[in-house]
């Protein structure tokens, strides 16, 4: 039916130069108007798919990596008599930071980790929410700790985040992990879960990096720096663009790899990329959209359907990095309960 119309759109195009108004005032076959209203409705006309060929499935990658986290665990259990445990700590009822602590404890069970959690109202002092920090730190069952960020406006991030002790950091927020990712011949105990996460679905799509130009969109200390630091590390040249960059769209038009970690909903438009480029989008935005159950649904910091027509490989949102970023998480868990396992002193 659709294509139908459209042959006969066209037909009826070539006749009034271009304007689609034409199939409203000739007349069309009966098959032809239905399948107009169709494609009118709700809103636009549907775009075209894009291939699947083209998706990196986050989501797909990510069930395969807590697969094989799975595995460990079994062994290590085995092995060791060790079970490694994540706590997380969520202050406030913020409904995204709620959904993302539900599926982070979901996956830990998944897998089968432990998990601790301590939900604090928002009205919780900095003295509290430290005392929870320090209980984990000295808590044995415990391999990593989370706190759900952002936090309230009367408690610093900065002194509740250093208070994680280092082999416990699974995030891996802490400046020592930042400044071992930014030095040669230094390895960081533990590397962010999402900027991992981004070059784990690089590794493992086969994309090479080596050699390649990279443009970052973002230079926050929990994506864009460290996700910009990491692919340096594996020899890409790297131009990070931030709010006060001059021209960002034409450095990223020369980008062979495209991070987009701005947040702003759909910024990146196909005019940013590259014919060719691979593209990572990490933005999670809610756009309001009234056919959505939900009232809204999430879009990234890129413009999937125009961006997807110029990439050779995009990460769709949802299903992308976000379901990478829990993956890491785990892996980080699993890695620090593995040096706890097997004794080694934390050095770096
Ligand atoms: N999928 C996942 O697991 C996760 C997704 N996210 C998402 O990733 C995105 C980025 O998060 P986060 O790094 O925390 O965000 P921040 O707001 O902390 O940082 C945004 C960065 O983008 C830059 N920026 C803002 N506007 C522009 C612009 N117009 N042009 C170029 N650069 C711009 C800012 O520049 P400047 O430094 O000059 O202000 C800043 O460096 C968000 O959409 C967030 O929701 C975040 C964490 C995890
Ligand atoms: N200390 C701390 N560490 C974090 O890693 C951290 C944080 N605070 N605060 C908030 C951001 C955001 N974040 C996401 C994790 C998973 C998805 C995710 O799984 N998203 C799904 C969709 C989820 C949905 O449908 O709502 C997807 O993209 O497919 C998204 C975002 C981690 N963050």
């Amino acid at each position: 039916m659709a294509s139908s119309f459209h042959r006969q759109s066209a037909a009826n195009r070539s006749a009034t130069r271009g304007s689609h108004r034409v199939a409203a005032i000739v007349p069309l076959p009966h098959h032809a108007v239905v399948a107009a209203v169709a494609a009118a409705a709700p809103s636009a006309p549907a775009p075209t798919p894009v291939p699947a060929s083209k998706l990196i499935d986050g989501k797909a990658i990510a069930d395969t990596i807590r697969g094989e986290i799975a595995v460990e665990v079994a062994a290590m259990k085995q092995q060791y008599n060790l079970t490694p445990g994540l706590a997380v700590v969520l202050v406030g009822a913020r409904k995204d930071s709620e959904t993302y602590v539900r599926s982070k404890k979901k996956a830990c069970a998944e897998v089968g980790f432990d998990s601790f959690g301590t939900d604090l109202p928002a009205d919780v002092s900095e003295e509290e929410l430290l005392k929870v920090v320090e209980d984990y730190n000295a808590d044995p069952r415990v391999h990593g700790i989370l706190v759900q960020l952002p936090l309230p406006k009367h408690i610093s991030e900065k002194r509740i985040l250093d208070a994680i002790s280092i082999e416990k950091d699974v995030d891996g927020f802490h400046p020592l992990n930042i400044g071992s990712l930014a030095m040669r011949g230094r390895h960081p105990l533990f590397v962010p879960c999402t900027p991992k996460g981004c070059i784990e679905l690089l590794e493992r799509m086969k994309v090479p990096i080596s050699g390649r130009k990279a443009c970052v969109i973002g230079r926050s200390n929990i994506v864009g720096m460290p996700v910009a630091l990491l692919l340096q590390r594996r020899d890409a040249t790297v131009t990070i663009v931030h709010s006060k960059t001059p021209d960002a769209q034409r450095i990223c038009s020369e980008a062979d790899i495209v991070v987009a970690a701005c947040g702003v909903a759909e910024m990146v438009t196909g005019d940013w990329i590259k014919p060719g480029a691979v593209v990572i989008d990490v933005g999670i935005n809610a756009k309001d959209d009234p056919s959505a159950k939900k009232g809204y649904r999430l879009v990234g910091d890129v413009e999937f359907e125009g961006a997807a027509a110029k990439a050779s490989l995009i990460t769709p949102v949802p299903g992308g990095v976000g379901p990478m970023t829990i993956a890491m998480l785990l892996q980080n868990t699993l890695e620090s309960a593995q040096r706890v396992a097997k004794g080694e002193s934390v050095t770096h």
